[in-house]
């Protein structure tokens, strides 16, 4: 399968959703914005829930919805998965009742997966003679997960599938979204508007403003962007694809990414494990000269590729190169008076702190 076209425009009082995106027909696209945004409103669309004129959505060669040509396969046929906030079970049926329903609403010739493969998938084996009441908010969530994979869905649609979890629930379930990922091939388009968990999951990122797409692209590409809207560059900073390359004394994992190597505390992982880490440009701080007596542990050389400014008075975003990986650095713009900053200017980039996606 090639990739996924979606353009829509719906009008709503005070409200316009106005998008045409090309979207990677793998992997998981997180859908990101503000509350209001029309997140929520783009998955509708794409689920066949929202018309409107002029509307257009493809996946692949399959044409789902074109409007021009009066073509609109209504919901129910589309081969779509789609799992919202709160798991929508059946109370009156098992664990493996609500997932049976699942699978006989396709024929059989359809079927792809067998409920023992998506309950091993998902961890609910233990779970099948039980009533979804009396399970917790995350094995619902995965039952659910695991019912809609059973129709054989071309496309997951996730609708901040974990917003209702605490954390530790939250935590509980990610290995298993995870495992989706890396296990399926079918593409997911992800809502949420929780920037650790687009980190960890994500492949491409969308980011939503008003209604409009202020950005479109791989992910950890559209995170090292210094020119974002300065709505979203509070938050900024960049997913670095590291590889656990050694254990070393004091407690001390060295991860290495593109262009260099990164020291973080002591890790579970074996050596060659593959980790996203965060960086925040709040945490990363420049000077032109080596820190010689600092206590921070990673310090790079770096260049100079972009300077933007942020909304917060006083303060600009910079873009900078460790070799082939991109990082930001938000610091004040006296800072950057001071030393000179410029576009392809070499800098020291010390980094404080790391945060490990898992
Ligand atoms: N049924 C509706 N009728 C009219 N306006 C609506 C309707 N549903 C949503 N809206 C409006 O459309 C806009 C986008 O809403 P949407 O739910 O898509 O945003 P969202 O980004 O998913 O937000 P959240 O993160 O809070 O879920 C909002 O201004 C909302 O008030």
């Amino acid at each position: 399968m090639s990739g996924i076209r979606a353009s829509f425009g719906i009008e709503r009082s005070g409200f316009r959703l106005d998008v045409d995106l090309s979207l990677p027909g793998q992997g998981v696209t997180a859908l990101f914005g503000h509350s209001g945004s029309g997140k929520t409103t783009l998955l509708r669309a794409i689920a066949g829930l929202e018309r409107a004129p002029g509307g257009y959505f493809a996946l692949g060669d399959e044409v789902w919805q074109d409007e021009r040509r009066g073509l609109f396969v209504p919901t129910h046929l589309r081969p779509l998965g789609y799992v919202f906030q709160e798991a929508s079970l059946f109370d009156h049926l098992s664990v493996e009742g609500n997932l049976e329903f699942g699978r006989r609403r396709i024929p059989e010739a359809e079927r792809r997966f067998r409920p023992a493969e998506v309950a091993g998938l998902l961890g609910i084996g233990s779970l099948l003679g039980r009533r979804p009441a009396s399970l917790s908010g995350g094995e619902r969530q995965r039952v659910a997960i695991a019912r809609a994979l059973l129709t054989a869905p071309r496309l997951l649609l996730m609708d901040e599938p974990l917003a209702a979890l605490d954390l530790k629930r939250k935590l509980e379930i990610l290995p298993y979204l995870e495992r989706l990922h890396d296990e399926l091939a079918i593409p997911i388009i992800y809502v949420s508007h929780a920037p650790d968990e687009v980190a960890r999951l994500a492949d491409h990122l969308v980011l939503l403003d008003a209604g409009s797409v202020v950005a479109s692209g791989p992910l950890t590409e559209t995170l090292a962007r210094a020119d974002l809207p300065p709505a979203f560059a509070d938050d900024a900073g960049v997913v670095v694809a590291a590889v656990v390359a050694a254990h070393e004394a004091d407690d001390l994992t060295r991860l290495d990414f593109a262009g260099g190597s990164i020291l973080v505390a002591r890790r579970p992982e074996a050596i060659g494990h593959r980790l996203r880490c965060r960086i925040h440009a709040r945490d990363v701080s420049l000077a032109l000269d080596k820190p010689q007596a600092s206590s921070i542990l990673n310090v790079f050389r770096a260049t100079v590729s972009a300077i933007a400014a942020t909304d917060t008075p006083g303060q600009v975003l910079v873009q900078l190169y460790v070799g082939a990986t991109p990082l930001l650095a938000r610091i004040t713009g006296r800072s950057r008076r001071v030393l000179d900053l410029q576009v392809g200017r070499g800098v020291w980039a010390q980094v404080k702190a790391v945060a490990l996606l898992g």
